[in-house]
């Protein structure tokens, strides 16, 4: 069995991955992205650059990843990351009282968050993830929304991405009308990192953190652009959910278009989608087969080589029927009942698919690890407000 450590090999072309539901797929990912910054052997001088999204998908694979750290198999030490989106501040009152008079109405309306609001991204962010690894907290990067200048604010983050010499893999989510990161419908496929207006769909998804009362909800968002993204050496991207069914027969099987901006990726060179089977649902049952044939044909690089060099599978799947026979009686796998011919390596690993136990994660002290605070007096919150899960337990399916 040959074995992909480096090099993302197997072909330019688009990946899907289709598991059963949102645990599995995010087990997926999370495996994947560890698989990733093993193989890169990161260090200090020569740091893995991992672009994170936030939104409730990724989640469930920031907490895995947490457990991955806990049990001591991965260590985000030498991983710089940075942030898709973030939410601006309003905008500063304009001297003058005419002008002053007609934006204070659009303030009402452009409502920004403060850092250490609940539902900001830096809250998410450090409650979600960044307080329970290891990463160093002067490779965090999430963009500034009280900058006095966004625009160079923006500038600044994509300077810096470059500096780092660009991001090697970039985890996105997908918003019901095929968003990423914050790329509304009609964006510029060749945009880079800049202020946008949210969509009114994106403004109605994002209620349900707000109190579900749309007037909550920040009308502006920093954003990376989709040229950020397409820059990037890998992209995953991960759609679970009924309500992205849509979302993904647009990106997936309609032609690139700016109006669903996941399908600028048919033009990247590496990118993999992992989703659950509720995702697939608006999908052709030729473009799942095909997509599921060239997972289980294990020529791809990516669906069959790094994840499995770092945790080996311990079932099969589904053999390929080639003609139709009477259906054998239904019997419970076993390892006796593997078929000879595939590769052990092949298999995989049920503990993955275990439910994962919700133990609590509780953060450490972040700032006590801080050179130059960036959340200044978040810590406090995190520790007294911001239990793990709460968000979770405010969602309702959409
Ligand atoms: N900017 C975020 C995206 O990065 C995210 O992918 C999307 C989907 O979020 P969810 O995973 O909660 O459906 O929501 C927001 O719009």
């Amino acid at each position: 069995m040959a074995h992909y450590n480096n090099d993302i090999c197997g072909g330019h072309s688009l990946r899907v991955i289709i598991r059963e539901d949102p645990q599995e797929a995010s087990v997926y990912i999370a495996d994947y992205i560890v698989s990733r910054i093993k193989a890169f052997n990161p260090t200090e001088a020569h740091p893995f650059v991992l672009g994170l999204p936030t939104g409730s998908s990724p989640e469930i694979i920031y907490k895995i990843l947490v457990q991955r750290h806990r049990a001591g198999e991965i260590s985000f030490k030498n991983v710089v990351t940075f942030n898709m989106v973030c939410t601006p501040s309003p905008p500063r009152a304009p001297r003058h009282p005419k002008i002053l008079n007609i934006l204070t109405t659009i303030q009402d309306e452009y409502v920004g968050l403060p850092r250490d609001h609940p539902e900001s991204y830096h809250s998410f962010m450090y409650k979600h993830f960044f307080s329970h690894v290891d990463i160093p907290p002067q490779n965090i990067h999430i963009l500034n929304g009280n900058a006095e200048d966004l625009t160079a604010e923006c500038a600044a983050f994509d300077a810096s991405i470059a500096r780092h010499g660009g991001i090697e893999l970039f985890l996105g989510g997908v918003g019901p009308d095929g968003h990423i990161a914050f790329n509304e419908p009609g964006s510029s496929l060749a945009s880079r990192t800049r202020v946008k207006t949210l969509a009114y769909d994106t403004i109605l998804a994002n209620s349900r953190f707000f109190d579900n009362d749309v007037n909550k909800v920040p009308r502006m968002a920093m954003t990376v652009g989709i040229q950020t993204i397409m820059d990037s050496r890998e992209v995953v991207i991960v759609a679970t959910g009924a309500h992205k069914a849509f979302a993904l027969q647009k990106g997936l099987e309609d032609g690139v278009n700016h109006m669903w901006t996941l399908s600028a990726l048919q033009l990247h060179p590496h990118p993999l989608v992992v989703c659950d089977r509720d995702a697939t649902l608006e999908l052709k049952v030729k473009t799942v087969r095909y997509f599921e044939s060239i997972e289980s044909a294990g020529t791809d690089a990516r669906t069959q080589g790094p994840a499995l060099v770092y945790r080996p599978r311990t079932y099969m799947p589904a053999p390929i029927v080639t003609k139709r026979t009477a259906a054998p009686p239904r019997q419970q796998p076993t390892p006796d009942r593997t078929p000879v011919k595939v590769p052990k390596d092949l298999r995989i690993n049920t503990e993955l698919h275990k439910t994962m136990e919700d133990d609590e994660l509780t953060p450490d002290s972040m700032s006590s690890r801080m050179v130059d605070s960036a959340i200044g007096g978040l810590d406090g919150a995190l520790k007294n407000d911001l239990i793990f899960d709460r968000m979770g337990a405010r969602m309702t399916a959409q």
